[in-house]
């Protein structure tokens, strides 16, 4: 079966269609206003309007309470929700009632520890996605272009699809296919020129090494 392949952070109508004529999957729109790939409400209803059914529009929230998170879902047409925050499983499993979406919970990870608890989110959830764990100084949990030790995973039992994120770009993401299995792979920064401005070669690169394998 073909990898799955979500680009995320994409901003504008010409991020989408690069990423469309690539193949992908999904593409993620990111609603945390710290990060330089944050869209408002508004400009996301509109970018949603440019991406042709059968893409997966993906919304990024961190931690985001109820009031917001109701308004997200009645101004923009969202087909899965990213939770990539500290949200607990039980707050997981709140969301996705009260959204009607499914979910895919990321989870930051350095070492194996970072697994035990993953069962429970499994429990909980549509997807779960597995990112590099973010240096406890950083601004934002995810979207910061790390890798981490890839076969921590090897022990892993997968009772729902997952998703791999965390550093992937066009030069390491066949091997690390290879290496993990992943069903699926998400990328952001490493397909950008800078934090936030995405590259269309990069995407068509990234897209083309997934697909090359
Ligand atoms: O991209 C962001 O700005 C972001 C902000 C807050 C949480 C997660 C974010 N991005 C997600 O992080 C991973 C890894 O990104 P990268 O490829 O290492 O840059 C990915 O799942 C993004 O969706």
């Amino acid at each position: 079966m073909a990898t799955r392949i979500k680009i995320c952070g994409l901003r504008t109508a010409q991020d989408v269609a690069a990423a469309v004529a690539c193949g992908a999957d999904d593409i993620g729109l990111v609603f945390f206003p710290k990060s330089p790939r944050n869209l408002d409400f508004d400009a996301a209803a509109e970018l949603a309007l440019t991406v042709p059914l059968g893409v997966r529009k993906v919304g990024l929230v961190v931690d985001m309470d109820d009031a917001a998170l109701d308004d997200l879902l009645a101004r923009v047409p969202l087909d899965m929700l990213q939770l990539h925050g500290s949200e607990t499983p039980e707050r997981v499993a709140d969301i996705r009632a009260r959204s009607g979406l499914p979910v895919m919970k990321a989870i930051g990870v350095a070492t194996a520890d970072d697994l035990v608890g993953l069962d429970d989110y499994m429990a909980v959830c549509e997807q779960i996605l597995v990112d590099a764990k973010a240096p406890k100084d950083a601004d934002l949990p995810g979207g910061n272009g790390h890798t981490f030790d890839w076969s921590v995973l090897g022990d892993v039992n997968w009772k729902v699809p997952w998703m791999l994120a965390g550093g992937l770009r066009p030069s390491n993401v066949a091997d690390a296919i290879r290496q993990t299995g992943a069903p699926m792979v998400d990328v952001s920064s490493g397909v950008e020129r800078a934090p936030g401005v995405k590259n269309p070669d990069a995407i068509r690169d990234f897209c083309a090494a997934v697909r090359g394998i």
